[in-house]
Order: structure tokens, then C-alpha cells, then sequence
């Protein structure tokens, strides 16, 4: 199966663009106004329009409200919503009823037992993702260019499909996947030539190295 890529933080044409050209599987809209990627519901739909089918569109949330989410779908028709704060399971089945939009939880890793909740989300949600803990204190939940010990997850069993997260780069990404056994990536700093900007370049190299 060829690895999936997520290239996340998407907030400009050039990004946009060299990411479904260089063949990502999905694009993230950041939706939480901290982040210096986040982008308005209706800049996310314009984007989205530049192109008519391609990857599926994410839409990242931090501890949204339900009109939070509803705001954001109401701009932009989103494949999948990923949650990226303190969500409970309960929470997540909760927006995943409400708006029949797939969910994607993301963990925080930095030991074994960060793995606890996997068993209680996963009936329901529709996929994970493994981050980095943030920073204690930061601004910033994710995307904050930071890796985790990715032989945590080798050979693991994740009842969903999976993203791996955290500081993965066009360098170190062939690595990561070989020795965390993951069927999917997602990138935001790793990709960007000063934070928040996205550099076609380094995208293309990215997505070359994580399908290679
Ligand atoms: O990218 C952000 O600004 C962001 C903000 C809040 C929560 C998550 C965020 N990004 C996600 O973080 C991981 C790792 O990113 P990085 O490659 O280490 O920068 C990734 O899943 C992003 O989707």
C-alpha cells in the first residue's frame, strides 16, 4: 500500500497547489485562530475551489464548539475532521453524529502509556494520529516541529488507519515510516521555509520522499 500524506496548514494558492500537484492525499485547513496557519472558513473555501475533487480536504480543530465546526463546514466542504485538543471520546462521537463528517483524533506520544486511549476512541472515531506531547505551556497543541520517539509505535496494533505527526521533514520522513511502521504522514513545519509559509519546494521533496 503507498504511504498516505497529509501536508497540513494550508492557508496559500502556491501551497495548495504544489501539494496536489506533487500528489498529497490530503490537505489540512487549520482552524483554530492561535496557529500562525489558521485560516477563515471562507479562505479555506476559496482555496478548496481552485480545485474540483483531488485530496481530501481536513479541517483541524482544537477543542472546538459545535458552531465553531458548523462555521467551517459552512465555508469549505470538509472529508474529515481532525480534533487536536483535550477531546473525549464522548466529544468525538458527539461532532462525528452531529455533522457525519469522519473524525481523526489525534495523541499526544511521548511514552507507552499515552497509548491508553486508543482503545476507548477507537469505536468512535474513523482514524488517529500520533503527535509529539506539545511543549508544556506552549502556545500550540501541534505543529511545533517536534518529533517523537517513533519506536513507540512499531508493530503496534492501531485498530484505525493512521498518521504519523511530529518535526518530520523530506529528510528524516523515510526513516520515520520505515521504523514506526506507518501507512500515513502528515507534515506542517517540515514544509515551510519560515513559519506558516509553505515552500513548494520542500513540499514536492516531502511527498517524493514519503512515497519513494
Ligand atoms: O499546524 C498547526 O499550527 C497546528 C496547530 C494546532 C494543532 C495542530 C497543528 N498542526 C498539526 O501538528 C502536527 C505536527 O506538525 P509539525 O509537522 O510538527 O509542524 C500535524 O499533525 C499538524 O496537522
Amino acid at each position: 500500500m503507498p504511504v498516505e500524506v497529509k501536508i497540513c496548514g494550508i492557508r496559500s494558492a502556491e501551497g495548495l497547489d504544489a501539494a496536489i500537484d506533487a500528489g498529497a492525499d490530503l490537505i489540512g485547513f487549520v482552524f483554530f485562530p492561535p496557529s500562525p496557519r489558521a485560516v477563515t472558513p471562507a479562505e479555506a473555501g476559496a482555496l478548496s475551489a481552485r480545485h474540483a475533487g483531488g485530496p481530501v480536504r481536513v479541517g483541524l480543530f482544537v477543542d472546538p464548539t459545535d458552531d465553531e465546526i458548523a462555521a467551517a463546514l459552512a465555508g469549505v466542504s470538509l472529508g474529515l475532521i481532525q480534533l487536536h485538543g483535550e477531546e473525549t471520546p464522548d466529544r468525538a462521537a458527539a461532532i462525528r453524529a452531529r455533522f457525519g463528517v469522519p473524525v481523526m483524533k489525534a495523541l499526544g506520544i511521548a511514552e507507552e502509556a499515552d497509548f491508553a486511549s486508543v482503545a476507548a476512541f477507537a469505536p468512535v472515531v474513523d482514524r488517529f494520529l500520533f503527535d509529539a506531547r506539545p511543549p508544556p505551556g506552549g502556545p500550540l497543541p501541534g505543529g511545533n516541529a517536534q518529533p517523537f520517539e517513533w519506536r513507540l509505535m512499531a508493530g503496534r496494533a492501531i485498530p484505525r488507519p493512521w498518521l504519523l505527526a511530529g518535526g518530520l521533514t523530506a529528510g528524516n520522513v523515510a526513516e520515520a515510516i520505515r521504523t514506526a511502521g506507518a501507512p500515513g504522514v502528515d507534515v506542517s513545519s517540515g514544509v515551510e521555509r519560515t513559519r506558516g509559509v509553505k515552500d513548494p519546494a520542500l513540499i514536492r521533496a516531502f511527498v517524493a520522499a514519503a512515497k519513494g
